[in-house]
């Protein structure tokens, strides 16, 4: 087991997920591109955390090293308190499973099942039931009632979409990492799934960490992180899109 240092100690705020010292290259030599480059950071319990940035600026490589899809080159990360580099890849594929939730721009809807059966199916392959109440709650607030029984082509894709976060969500998994969420979609259904994501988070403590270049999308955040060159430069609480604009521009985005 190789020792890392680690320069900022984990707080003994309640973290979801967590990283520190996060390194990850790919290539080598001269062809060697660092995407992250010494990553501290902290994803707390019940907030709604942004992660923006320019392009190439690390943002989707955080992400996924962060929920396990990927290893760190160097470093440490944590979802809850299972380090990821301790784990095998099996290990990590449960922790995935039981604690995280997806919304990534492809849906990655299964196009031979109904939207119910998409929405159900990673509780029905972890074997958990489905809470009825709240499967209810989240189709009623994301207005997919009508929609249950159609498949994905038979979908536009803002409905594929709230397919895709009432998946994320019906699990109740102990963190949604997200990426783009309202990316396809027009600006009035995108306004209301960020309204949603806000609500998941304010009543019912619901943890999310979402990649977006869109500052308004990050103004529905608690906290906004700024990423340049694999690094966090700078974060804001409690943003407005004005704010976050204001900063991107700074940033030469
Ligand atoms: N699989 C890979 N192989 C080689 N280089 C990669 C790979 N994935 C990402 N990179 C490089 O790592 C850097 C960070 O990429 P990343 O996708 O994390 O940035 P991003 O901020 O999400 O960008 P964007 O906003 O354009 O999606 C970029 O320079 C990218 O080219």
């Amino acid at each position: 087991m190789t020792t890392t240092l680690i320069e900022t100690p984990r707080t003994s705020v309640a973290v979801a997920a967590s990283m520190r010292g996060g390194t990850k290259t790919y290539g080598h030599g001269d062809a060697e591109v660092r995407a992250l480059d010494g990553i501290d950071v902290d994803v707390a319990t019940g907030e709604f955390t942004a992660i923006m940035g320019p392009s190439g600026s690390g943002k989707s490589t955080l992400l996924h090293t962060l929920a396990g899809l990927d290893r760190l080159t160097a470093g440490q990360s944590w979802i809850g308190d299972q380090e990821l580099s301790r784990l095998s890849e099996d290990k990590i594929t449960q922790v995935r499973r039981d604690k995280i939730g997806f919304v990534f721009q492809a849906f990655n809807l299964i196009p031979s099942l109904s939207a119910r059966e998409n929405i159900t199916l990673p509780l029905d392959i972890s074997g958990r039931r489905v809470e009825q109440a709240w499967f209810d709650e989240v189709i009623g607030i994301l207005g997919l009632g009508d929609r249950l029984t159609h498949l994905p082509a038979e979908l536009s894709g803002g409905q594929q979409q709230r397919v895709a976060v009432a998946r994320a969500l019906v699990a109740r998994p102990e963190l949604i990492f997200a990426d783009e969420p309202s990316g396809n979609l027009d600006s009035r259904s995108g306004g209301e799934l960020l309204a949603f994501m806000r609500r998941a988070v304010t009543d019912f403590g619901q943890t999310i960490a979402m990649v977006t270049h869109d500052p308004t999308a990050a103004s529905f955040a608690d906290r906004v992180l700024f990423l340049a060159d694999g690094r966090i430069v700078d974060e804001m609480r409690d943003p407005t899109a004005e704010l976050v604009l204001d900063r991107m521009k700074q940033m030469g985005h």
